[in-house]
């Protein structure tokens, strides 16, 4: 790392360097560990030629470097990879220490439609353990903020509860730990700590899924804790009665609490999103840059975040300031999320409805103020809305030249910097296009 630091500036080694962990470290390969997938597409981008050479200057020039995220680590060894091991002597009585995200609480969560409900019976839960409902049960899609809301309750506990025993781990480890509590003889270390704690919280718990021994495992462990009435908190990406090959008795158990599901946020809950987060980063994002960051992004926060992310970076990367511009650029590409199902035709149609025009007047030669406004929205929008270059949106518009394309965009753009009210007109169309 030192080697790093006198490459790279420091902001650079914190946010990207720093959060990484060797795992392996030999003469021939370097296995790092990394937070997520986009650490790893950022580093091979950006600083793979820096460690190569900083490897090249410590005299190991033949060495490999790999990246694995987190469950890729677990796979590889459970135990140095984070994931704690049972140990017997220490006896199940022992309080662990609880690993959790520090950005995972409650106050950096931001609450919409989409996630009112699951947020609302994680605050029960966390305020009223044991009281309110049990287990608590929440699930979606990856990436809307089930771990955030685990870790939340996590937080919250430890903070007014301090006496009590509280435990999260994923899925995975609790398999992990599991096998090698059989491989290495701790069983009954195992059945002790799972079984003594006062709050469970397992996230992803689909991963049950086809593990048999496993499932017998957390039956006995989920009877053991609920007898006692001890609160249990799960996460996953689907209902109970969806996860394939789960025995139907932890089925009906999980079904025994409260069920709470997660959905994609809608606009502005994503707008709300971004601001909190550029606002924890300290870095300033105007209104329209957020905008477009939010119709970019529709189904995955945590790609939200990464889009965000990947912009910050390359703002300080090429020493330049966030604006609609430099977001366009480098996030022009960036849909990991589903593609978009917004045609031309269809903002068309939206566009000429809402101004009661035709059509066919959007794609005309008239420019008389009633239909080239509307005409310069739409094609605004279908800029912000598709993958459509400049020349075929002109195409679009009845053949018009991608400069004109380019000057409704632009004073479009202007126009909603110049007016809160002109903003929020535009996002409104966005959100009934999306
Ligand atoms: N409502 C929200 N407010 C603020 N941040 C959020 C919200 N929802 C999700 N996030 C952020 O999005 C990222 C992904 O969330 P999280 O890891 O909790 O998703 P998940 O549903 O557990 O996904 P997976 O099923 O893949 O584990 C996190 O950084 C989290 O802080």
């Amino acid at each position: 790392m030192s080697c790093l630091e006198e490459r790279l500036p420091a902001e650079q080694i914190d946010e990207w360097l720093r959060p990484t962990k060797i795992l392996i470290e030999s003469e021939k390969e370097i296995k790092i560990k990394v937070p997520n997938d986009i650490f790893i597409d950022w580093i091979q981008e950006n600083y793979l030629e820096d460690i190569s050479s900083a490897l090249r200057e410590l005299g190991h020039p033949k060495c490999k470097v790999s990246f694995l995220n987190q469950a890729q680590a677990d796979q590889l060894h459970p135990v140095a990879s984070g994931s704690e091991d049972i140990d017997a002597e220490e006896g199940s009585e022992k309080k662990e220490a609880v690993r959790l995200n520090p950005k995972y609480k409650f106050e950096y969560f931001v609450v919409g439609s989409s996630n009112q409900f699951a947020h609302a019976a994680s605050l029960a839960v966390a305020e009223a353990p044991s009281a309110s409902y049990n287990p608590l049960y929440l699930y979606g899609p990856s990436g809307l903020g089930k771990t955030h809301l685990l870790h939340a309750i996590g937080h919250r506990l430890l903070e007014s509860r301090p006496d009590l025993n509280i435990c999260y781990t994923t899925c995975e480890e609790f398999t992990n730990q599991f096998i090698n509590s059989i491989r290495y003889n701790k069983s009954e270390a195992f059945r002790g700590r799972y079984r003594s704690v006062d709050v469970l919280l397992i996230d992803d718990i689909q991963f049950l899924s086809g593990k048999m021994q496993t499932q017998e495992e957390f039956f006995h462990t989920f009877n053991a804790l609920f007898e006692q009435q001890k609160q249990i908190i799960l996460s996953s990406d689907c209902a109970p009665s969806e996860i394939p090959k789960l025995e139907s008795r932890l089925t009906s158990r999980f079904n025994w609490g409260l069920i709470a599901d997660i959905q994609a946020p809608a606009l502005e809950t994503r707008i709300a999103i971004l601001k909190k987060k550029a606002e924890a980063e300290k870095v300033y994002l105007q209104d329209d840059v957020v905008l477009y960051i939010a119709t970019k992004v529709k189904t995955n926060v945590r790609e939200l975040e990464g889009a965000l992310i990947k912009l910050m970076a390359y703002a300080s990367l090429s020493n330049r300031k966030i604006d609609l511009e430099l977001a366009e650029t480098c996030l022009r590409n960036y849909v990991r999320d589903e593609p978009s199902q917004i045609s031309c035709e269809k903002i068309q149609r939206f566009i000429a409805d809402h101004y009661k025009i035709q059509t066919k007047d959007l794609l005309s030669k008239n420019n008389s103020k009633r239909i080239a406004q509307p005409r310069q929205i739409a094609m605004y929008l279908t800029r912000q809305l598709t993958n459509m270059s400049l020349p075929e949106i002109g195409m679009a518009f009845g053949n018009k030249h991608h400069s004109t394309v380019l000057y409704s965009v632009q004073k479009i753009t202007k126009k909603i910097k110049e007016s809160q009210e002109y903003q929020q007109m535009i996002t409104g169309f966005t959100k009934s296009l999306t």
